[in-house]
C-alpha cells in the first residue's frame, strides 16, 4: 500500500475502496479497489481523464456518498461504517468542500454566505477572518452578482475553511476560471494549507497544476495509476496554462 510521507501522521487511509453503480442491467465500476493514505497537512493534486473515478473518490472520502466495498478511515474513525447521522457530523466538523461552481446564496453577501457555516460549526473562525485569508476582506458586503467568478470562488473557499476543517476537498476549483483568476484561487488554497495545515485534495483536469502539490495522484479506469512526489513544490503564482 502507498504510505504517507515520513514524520506526518496519517489523516486519511483508504483500503480497496470500491464503488459500483447500477446503470440499467449493467454495473459501472467507478472506483476499483483503491488504496491510498493522505498525511496530515498534505497538499495532493488528483489528475486523470474524465470518468476515471476522481470525483467518486472525493465523494466517498468526504462522506457525500457510500462505498460498495472496501474501507475509508479518518484518523481512527471508519467513514465506511458510519450511518447518515455520523456522516453528517463528519462532514460538518471535519470536511470542507469546494466545487467548480461556487454555490453561493445569491441573496446573501459574502460575509453572510460564510456565516451560514460558522453559525453551525463548533469552533469556527469569524467570517471576516476567513474572508481575509482569501484576500476578500474588502468585499465582504458585496453580493455574489457583484463579484467575479474568481472572487466568488474565494468566498466559497472562505466558507469551506471557516469551520477549520481537517480536510479540504476541491473538485475542479479552477475549472470555470481563466488562468489569471485561477492562479489567485490556487494561491488561496496553498496559503490555507500552509497556514492552517489543512490537508487538501484538489481534482483538476489541468496538469500544469501538479507542480504546486506535495504529491500527485493519477487516476485511470477507477484505479490509482501513479503517485508522484514533487521533490520541490512550485508556488501557485508560477503555474501557467
Ligand atoms: N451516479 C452515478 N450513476 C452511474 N454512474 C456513475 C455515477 N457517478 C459516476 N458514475 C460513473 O462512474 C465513473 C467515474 O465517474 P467520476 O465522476 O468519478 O469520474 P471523474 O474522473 O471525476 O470524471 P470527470 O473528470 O469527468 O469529472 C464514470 O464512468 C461515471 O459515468
Amino acid at each position: 500500500m502507498e504510505s504517507a510521507p515520513p514524520n506526518r501522521p496519517d489523516l486519511l487511509r483508504v483500503t480497496k475502496l470500491t464503488k459500483t453503480y447500477a446503470v440499467g442491467d449493467a454495473q459501472v465500476v467507478a472506483l476499483d479497489g483503491v488504496d491510498f493514505v493522505a498525511a496530515s497537512g498534505e497538499f495532493v493534486v488528483i489528475l486523470g481523464p474524465s470518468g476515471s473515478g476522481k470525483s467518486t473518490f472525493l465523494n466517498l472520502i468526504g462522506g457525500l456518498d457510500t462505498a460498495s466495498a472496501g474501507q475509508a478511515w479518518f484518523r481512527n474513525w471508519q467513514i465506511t461504517c458510519a450511518d447518515d447521522a455520523g456522516l453528517t457530523r463528519y462532514r460538518r466538523n471535519h470536511v470542507g468542500f469546494v466545487f467548480q461552481f461556487y454555490n453561493l446564496v445569491p441573496s446573501l453577501t459574502a460575509r453572510e454566505n460564510v456565516q451560514l457555516v460558522t453559525e453551525i460549526a463548533t469552533n469556527p473562525m469569524a467570517p471576516a477572518e476567513a474572508l481575509a485569508m482569501v484576500d476578500m476582506a474588502d468585499r465582504m458586503d458585496h453580493f455574489p452578482a457583484q463579484l467575479s467568478g474568481g472572487e466568488q470562488q474565494r468566498v466559497a473557499i472562505a466558507r469551506a475553511i471557516a469551520k477549520r476543517p481537517d480536510i479540504l476537498l476541491c473538485d475542479e476549483p479552477t475549472g470555470a476560471l481563466d488562468s489569471k483568476t485561477g492562479i489567485v484561487v490556487l494561491e488561496a488554497l496553498t496559503r490555507i494549507n500552509a497556514e492552517l495545515g489543512t490537508t487538501t485534495l484538489v481534482i483538476t483536469h489541468n496538469a500544469a497544476i501538479r507542480t504546486i502539490a506535495h504529491r500527485v495522484v493519477s487516476f485511470a479506469d477507477g484505479r490509482i495509476a501513479a503517485i508522484d512526489t514533487n521533490a520541490e513544490r512550485q508556488p501557485a503564482a508560477s503555474v501557467r496554462w
